[in-house]
């Protein structure tokens, strides 16, 4: 009765990964219990977990390297396979909410989030591809823009973009506070999408700020963010308690790859017990002041939950 701070399966996105074909899935190396999935798949991995009670899903797509080239161009391809996968589950489940994808990363030949240049990264250059990749998700059904790139002004550029098309009830979770982490790398064996030279720390953040995070969210808001999400959520408690403390919307927090991989491996060796150790996490990230949490625990802590 005192407890101050309850998980329910409602709090969680469940991020899962798309590939091309039919029958197709793949365990993740680096992420036990994880997979890619062809779209055939993926619906029953969906209709699961609506079954659970889980009424979220990320969805981020695997691409070949014949696919990919300096400007993203897959992204916006009608026929992309992505794009398709995101139809067929909104159209065989309506009632699911589905967040995608804005970066170029999983389309970019140079594995990075916006446009190089000379080993640079051309931040307004990239706006424009990361709005026309938004307007061809919102078309395949996308209830939530996720820009995940971390170039400066694209929300507002995004916003804008939607909002001509048409798509004014389709909502923006902005990656406010991405910091340049080693957490990431599991998902980047996940997508093959790691950077091909350099690193992003040009345009993600600086894990030593804390208070960047309030000039990342005042722009989010101004520029018509629905949602400000902080990520990583374990070593960024605080950034995540800021912003809650700070802000009027409601915030998010990214349970990322690296984070799910660590208390699986330490499982696996037999050091920790990792069913304890995943509530604490996500109960930590909640208590912390996160109304939504974006995990790859989501399922298994809707079925150990499902009872209850
Ligand atoms: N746009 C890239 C992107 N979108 C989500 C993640 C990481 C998610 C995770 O680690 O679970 C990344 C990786 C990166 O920035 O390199
Ligand atoms: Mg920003």
């Amino acid at each position: 009765m005192v407890e101050e701070t309850r998980l329910s399966v409602k709090d969680f996105i469940f991020p899962l990964f798309v590939i091309e074909g039919i029958n197709q899935k793949e365990e993740v190396a680096s992420m036990p219990g994880m997979y890619r999935r062809s779209t055939d798949l993926l619906l029953k991995e969906i209709e699961e977990c609506l079954n659970l009670g889980i009424k979220a899903f990320d969805i981020f797509p695997a691409y070949p390297e014949s696919k990919k080239d300096r400007f993203a161009t897959e992204s916006i391809n009608p026929e992309t396979f992505y794009l398709k996968a995101i139809n067929k589950i909104k159209t065989t489940f309506p009632e699911a909410c589905i967040m995608t994808d804005v970066a170029m990363d999983p389309y970019s030949s140079d594995g990075h989030d916006g446009l190089v240049e000379n080993g640079q990264i051309l931040n307004d250059e990239t706006l424009p591809i990361l709005s026309k990749m938004a307007i061809a998700q919102a078309q395949a059904g996308a209830d939530i823009i996720g820009p995940s790139d971390m170039m400066d002004g694209r929300v507002g550029h995004i916003r804008t973009a939607l909002d001509q098309e048409g798509y004014t009830d389709v909502s923006i979770m902005s990656y406010t506070a991405k910091y340049a982490s080693a957490f990431y790398n599991p998902f980047r064996d996940a997508l093959d999408s790691a950077p091909k030279s350099g690193d992003k720390k040009t345009y993600q953040m600086d894990p030593a700020n804390l208070h960047e995070a309030l000039i990342e969210a005042e722009l989010d808001e101004i520029e018509g963010a629905d949602f400000l999400m902080v990520k990583p959520a374990l070593a960024y408690l605080d950034v995540i308690k800021l912003l809650k403390d700070n802000t009027q919307l409601p915030i998010a927090a990214y349970n990322v790859s690296g984070e799910y991989s660590m208390i699986k491996a330490a499982h696996e060796k037999g050091w920790l017990d990792g069913e304890k150790v995943m509530l604490e996490s996500l109960l930590s990230i909640k208590r912390a002041g996160a109304k939504v949490i974006l995990s790859y625990f989501a399922k298994e802590f809707a079925l150990l939950n499902k009872d209850k």
